[in-house]
């Protein structure tokens, strides 16, 4: 298992993407420290996944640097140290969960006994010889989940694995995410679009129209605008960076228009 070396999993500087011939990441800079779960917030299309993809090293990136673990994002080195889980499922449906584990841990050259420290990691000993078509949804996204863990990575990068989950399903994601990082070491980097979300993240980065509006901790980002949760947080600092003031009292700032708040829950 992994041990704690650094303080930054993740170092981003002046990083400009550019995606259908438009800045999508004009100049991003930021960090995510060792050993936290990061949470990367915002409304779709601003830049979230590719942001991931820069840091997993599969974007094309115009300048700037993007450092993993210390290595140049997408560096042979990092295969098995950085996990990333996509959006669409990368897990196959007529396998059963451990042998598209044993796929996976043979691909990452990683040892047979990762496939059933993958499987209790995700709490999925009593399904792993289920396949995995005929699992719940939450149940493949712990599957997907598992395929990242086999090569025993320090760093995952998810990009919204909760998408879609009821309540008690995201709950038991994140407690795992918290688990993960807490016990165990690893670095997350976790995006959603879906506010709440940040109470169970140790940071939150929140990324607007390629930009970080804010890199804090919830407490002070709550602080620091005067809202009660997440959600009026963001829509305050959106206010703020498009030069309005909020009309509401403090610490209830005004809504914007439904496209500026980006919601598609
Ligand atoms: N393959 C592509 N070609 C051109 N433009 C793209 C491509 N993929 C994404 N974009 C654009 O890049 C911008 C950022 O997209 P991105 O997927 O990173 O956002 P996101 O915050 O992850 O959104 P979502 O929450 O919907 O996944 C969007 O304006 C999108 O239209």
């Amino acid at each position: 298992m992994m041990k704690r070396q650094r303080t930054d999993a993740v170092v981003v500087e002046q990083l400009r993407v550019v995606r259908g011939g438009r800045d999508v990441l004009p100049g991003l800079s930021l960090v995510v420290p060792v050993g936290q779960v990061v949470g990367l917030l915002g409304p779709s299309g601003g830049g979230k996944s590719t942001l991931m993809r820069a840091i997993v090293g599969v974007q094309r990136v115009a300048s700037g640097t993007v450092t993993v673990l210390g290595e140049s994002a997408g560096s042979p080195g990092l295969r098995r140290r950085v996990g990333y889980v996509t959006q669409s499922p990368s897990v196959y449906a007529d396998l059963s969960v451990r042998h598209n584990l044993a796929y996976f841990a043979k691909v990452l050259g990683a040892p047979t006994d990762a496939v059933d420290r993958a499987i209790e990691s995700v709490d999925l000993a009593s399904h792993a010889d289920a396949s995995v078509g005929n699992l719940s949804g939450g149940q493949r996204s712990r599957v997907s989940l598992a395929a990242a863990l086999v090569g025993d990575p320090e760093l995952l990068v998810l990009d919204e694995p909760t998408v879609g989950l009821d309540p008690v399903l995201r709950r038991d994601l994140w407690d795992l995410f918290r688990r993960l990082a807490h016990e165990e070491g690893r670095t997350l980097l976790v995006s959603s679009h879906v506010m709440d979300e940040a109470t169970r993240c140790d940071r939150l980065l929140l990324l607007r129209e390629g930009e970080i509006l804010s890199d804090s901790t919830l407490p002070e980002l709550l602080d620091h605008t005067g809202a009660p949760d997440a959600e009026q947080a963001f829509l305050a600092l959106v206010d703020r960076a498009s030069g309005r003031a909020p009309e509401g009292p403090p610490g209830h700032p005004a809504r914007p228009s439904q496209h500026e708040s980006g919601d598609r829950s």
